[in-house]
Parts: C-alpha cells; sequence; structure tokens
C-alpha cells in the first residue's frame, strides 16, 4: 500500500476542538449559546445513529441540542408548523430536516421552508445560488468536510484536475462548486458518463459520491492522486459471522474499493473514519457560523469554506 491515510476522524477531531473553543468565547463574550435543531421524521435506523451522534457532539461542544422525531406518517402542513416555529426561535440557529423524508413528503418543499440564514445543510435554494455565484452561503457538510481535507493535505488546489463522480444536489454538484471556487478544473462523471474510467484516470483529485460499493477500483485511479471517499454502503460480511438473531454481520465500505486504490492512489480517505466524522464536524462549524452571523459577530476561522 502506497497511499498516505487522510485521517478524517482525527481531523474532525480537531475541528470540533476549533469548534468547542469558538462556543466558549461566544457564551462568555457575547453571552450566546449556539443551538442546532434536528428534524428526523421516521424510524430509518442508518437515521436515527446519524441523529443520535450529532446530538451528543452539539452538546460535547458546548451548545444546544433540539431533538424533533416525528412519526413517519407525519403530514406536510405538520412538519412545515414545526419549520416555521424553528425559523422564529432565537435559540436555535441551525436548522437541519435529515433526509431522506418519507416518499409522501416533498423535500425541496420542505427544505426550502427552513430560513436560509439557519439552514446548516446548505440544501436551501438560496444558499444553493449563493455558493454558485460566490456569495456568502451555508456550504453543504459533506462537501465542506472533503474540500477542508483536500485543502490540509494539498495547501493551494489551483489548476489540479478534479473528478467528482456522482451529481447530487446533497454531495455531487456542491462539491464541484467548491472544487470550481478553488481553482480546481472540475469534471463532473455520473451514470451515464462514457469510458468513466479515462475520465478518472486523468484527476489529480478523485471524488466519489455514487452509492454503489467499492465501485472505483485502482485502475480507476491516476499513480499518485488523491482520492476522496464518500460512500457510506453497509454490506454482508459473512467473514464477521452472524448476529444473535441469526442475520449476517455487515460492515461498511466506501465507493471505493480501498485496498486497489491505496496501492496507486498518493492519499485516500478511509470509511469509515474518512468523510463521515468530518460532516458532522462541519454541521457543528456551521451552526457556530450561523450564530455569528445572526448575531453580527466575527465569524471562526478555519471552519468555513
Ligand atoms: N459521508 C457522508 O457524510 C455522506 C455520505 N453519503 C454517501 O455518499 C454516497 C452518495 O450519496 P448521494 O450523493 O446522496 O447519492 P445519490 O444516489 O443521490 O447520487 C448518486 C450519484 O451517483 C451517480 N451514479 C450512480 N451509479 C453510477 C455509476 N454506475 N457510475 C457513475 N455514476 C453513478 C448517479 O448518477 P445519475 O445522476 O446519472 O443517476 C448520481 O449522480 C452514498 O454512498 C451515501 O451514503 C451521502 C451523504 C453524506
Ligand atoms: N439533512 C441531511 N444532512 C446530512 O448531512 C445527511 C442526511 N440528511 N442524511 C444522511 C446523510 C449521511 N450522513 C452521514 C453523516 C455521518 C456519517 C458518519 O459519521 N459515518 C461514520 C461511521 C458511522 C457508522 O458506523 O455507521 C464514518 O464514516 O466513520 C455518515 C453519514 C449525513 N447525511
Amino acid at each position: 500500500m502506497g497511499a498516505q491515510i487522510i485521517d478524517g476522524k482525527a481531523f474532525a477531531a480537531q475541528v470540533r476542538e476549533k469548534v468547542a473553543g469558538h462556543v466558549a468565547h461566544l457564551r462568555q463574550a457575547h453571552g450566546v449559546t449556539p443551538g442546532l435543531a434536528v428534524v428526523l421524521v421516521g424510524e430509518d435506523p442508518a437515521s436515527q445513529v446519524y441523529v443520535r451522534s450529532k446530538g451528543k457532539q452539539t452538546v460535547e461542544t458546548g451548545m444546544n441540542s433540539y431533538e424533533h422525531r416525528l412519526d413517519a406518517s407525519t403530514g406536510e402542513a405538520e412538519l412545515l408548523a414545526l419549520i416555521e416555529q424553528l425559523n422564529s426561535d432565537r435559540d436555535v440557529h441551525g436548522i437541519l430536516v435529515q433526509l431522506p423524508l418519507p416518499a409522501h413528503l416533498n423535500e425541496d418543499l420542505v427544505i426550502n421552508a427552513i430560513a436560509p440564514e439557519k439552514d446548516v445543510d446548505g440544501f436551501h435554494i438560496s444558499n444553493v445560488g449563493r455558493l454558485a455565484t460566490g456569495q456568502k452561503a451555508m456550504v453543504p457538510c459533506t462537501p465542506l468536510g472533503c474540500l477542508m481535507m483536500l485543502r490540509e493535505h494539498h495547501g493551494s488546489l489551483s489548476g489540479m484536475n478534479a473528478v467528482v463522480v456522482g451529481r447530487s444536489n446533497i454531495v455531487g454538484k456542491p462539491m464541484a462548486q467548491l472544487l470550481l471556487r478553488d481553482s480546481c478544473t472540475v469534471t463532473i462523471a455520473h451514470s451515464r458518463t462514457k469510458e468513466i474510467e479515462e475520465v478518472t484516470r486523468r484527476a489529480d483529485i478523485v471524488v466519489a459520491a455514487v452509492g454503489r460499493p467499492e465501485m472505483v477500483t485502482g485502475d480507476w485511479i491516476r499513480p499518485g492522486a488523491t482520492v476522496i471517499d464518500v460512500g457510506i454502503n453497509r454490506v454482508d460480511a459473512p467473514e464477521k459471522g452472524t448476529n444473535e438473531d441469526g442475520s449476517v454481520k455487515t460492515r461498511l465500505v466506501g465507493d471505493c474499493h480501498f485496498e486497489s486504490c491505496a496501492e496507486v492512489a498518493g492519499a485516500i480517505t478511509p470509511v469509515p473514519g474518512g468523510v463521515g466524522p468530518m460532516t458532522i464536524a462541519c454541521l457543528l462549524a456551521n451552526t457556530v457560523t450561523a450564530c455569528c452571523r445572526m448575531h453580527g459577530l466575527a465569524e471562526p476561522e478555519g471552519l468555513t469554506a
């Protein structure tokens, strides 16, 4: 294995430390405590794990955490009423509605009901437009975490060839915008891209966000390139045995085949312990940023894009 492992878990701990420091300062100097509201509709087990983890880390960094768990059958009007209430709550500086929502709820409508300045996910159409036009925005947490790791590893990204595999609104597109803003030459590949391995092989930076376990293999990677693996896929791991209920144990894998990519890459993020922890750390950072902007206070350094 040749690649340097980019330790997202350790980097996320550093980000959280900065967040905690700024939170303490806000409290002492200005009497303000940032607050994050997380809304979870339904009982998706993976979502419950993330929401619990977000709440725990919010409290650990000294902020207030407000959790709203709603039944899977919750109607649109009821969800919109909750968002309206959180929009006007002065103790709430960040609002996150966990996605995906149950199929009967219109995600665009719900997201665009969040006050843009409290939209710590950066999914509101006004934040998307602001990012695309270079205006001050709330930046989506996963791409922000990826950008922080790339900047830390490379210093300047200017002039590098970056290929983002995946064009979703929550990862691929905002990732491409951030790389473009840092003066990369950006290509977005997706399910209709022809000869995709040829495209990724030209990249100095590959960001994989496809949701297909271990799809990107070492032969897709140019020797020495940096690989950022956004994928979080739970797959069967029969080699680990069975659970008490007889079901097969599982393990997490990324969208990249780690061993073969690590053979050729210059640096790579692992799964778990790469992009995932950075995503949550950036959510905390965005909450502090939102709080500072709302109160007209100086924003923390190194925690925004
Ligand atoms: N670590 C973290 O914090 C987070 C991790 N994730 C993970 O990242 C991954 C991507 O998530 P998300 O962006 O929401 O996923 P989506 O399913 O919304 O988007 C997947 C994208 O990958 C493209 N794609 C699918 N199959 C192929 C293929 N065979 N070849 C090339 N491109 C393909 C799709 O193309 P097309 O548009 O043409 O269909 C689409 O643009 C998932 O594993 C998810 O779990 C997501 C959010 C946060
Ligand atoms: N509105 C909204 N915003 C999101 O940011 C959002 C969302 N909805 N829906 C789901 C996805 C997914 N996501 C992850 C966050 C952290 C880890 C994470 O910390 N993963 C750990 C492993 C966790 C485990 O063991 O299951 C790791 O990679 O090391 C993963 C995935 C945020 N998302």
